[in-house]
């Protein structure tokens, strides 16, 4: 069964195209890097799949459910990890997840519960009583991400998560959200650094709001995939 499903799905800004016919699924349990030079659509495609604005046309499942025709369905089985960060600064790790859960209606114990299993799944439970403005780039990281799973959802969505981070700090927020795939979680993770990409990833190379190529990394660019991508999207240009 596919976690995502995106079917000819376009989007303009103006009189530009910065989706045009984009389709691609992502089977569930299966880690996808959408891979695309900066202005290939990636964040505008973030924006459609969560209903930030609606594309002018096209169809997109999430977990089985239509988002055009049954938003509040899809968007409860969604997580999403921004660019921006979503933080309090002010508040603890345990009280920013605490507020995100309330916004899904948890509360009490059930909330908890649920906020202690997200921070030990991203190695912060110790880090829960600290503030979020005393965490360094990568912990803060993965608080987002511990905070975009507290609603339990099945699609983890993550737009450029590892942006400003440290070479450690990027390769520990890679091998956490591969380990959440291999629980069962669908992934699609936006970027432009090829070196966040593995062999047995699904990989879909966006650019300029067109999907170039889709398949296994390891298929499509071998050991040479940042000269593959690099003619690909050069080429295109
Ligand atoms: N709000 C907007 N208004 C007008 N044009 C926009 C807007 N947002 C994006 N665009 C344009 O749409 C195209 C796709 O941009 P988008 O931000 O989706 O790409 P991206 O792949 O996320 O790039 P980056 O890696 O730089 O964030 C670009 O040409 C961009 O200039």
């Amino acid at each position: 069964m596919s976690g995502l499903i995106l079917e000819d799905v376009s989007h303009n800004w103006g009189t530009r195209h910065a989706l045009d016919g984009v389709s691609f699924s992502v089977e569930r349990g299966r880690f996808c890097a959408l891979l695309g030079p900066n202005g290939a659509g990636k964040s505008t495609l973030f924006g459609v799949l969560t209903r930030l604005f609606l594309p002018r046309e096209g169809r997109i499942a999430i977990a089985g459910h239509d988002v055009g025709r049954e938003p509040r369905a899809a968007l409860a089985r969604m997580g999403v990890v921004f660019q921006a960060s979503t933080l309090d600064p002010d508040l603890t790790v345990r009280r920013n997840l605490l507020y995100f859960a309330a916004l899904h209606g948890l509360s009490g114990r059930e909330a908890e519960t649920r906020i202690v299993a997200a921070l030990e799944r991203l190695g912060m439970a110790e880090r829960a009583g600290e503030k979020a403005a005393s965490l360094n780039g990568g912990h803060r990281q993965r608080m987002e991400i511990a905070r975009a799973l507290v609603h339990r959802p099945e699609v983890l969505l993550l737009d450029e998560p590892t942006v400003g981070l440290d070479a450690a700090s990027r390769a520990a927020i890679t091998q956490h959200v591969h380990d959440l795939a291999a629980e069962g979680l669908t992934v699609l993770w936006a970027t432009h650094l090829v070196d966040e990409v593995r062999s047995r990833d699904q990989l879909v190379v966006l650019h300029c709001g067109r999907v170039l190529s889709d398949g296994e990394a390891g298929e499509i660019g071998g050991d040479e995939l940042n000269q593959h991508f690099l003619a690909l999207t050069r080429e295109q240009t």
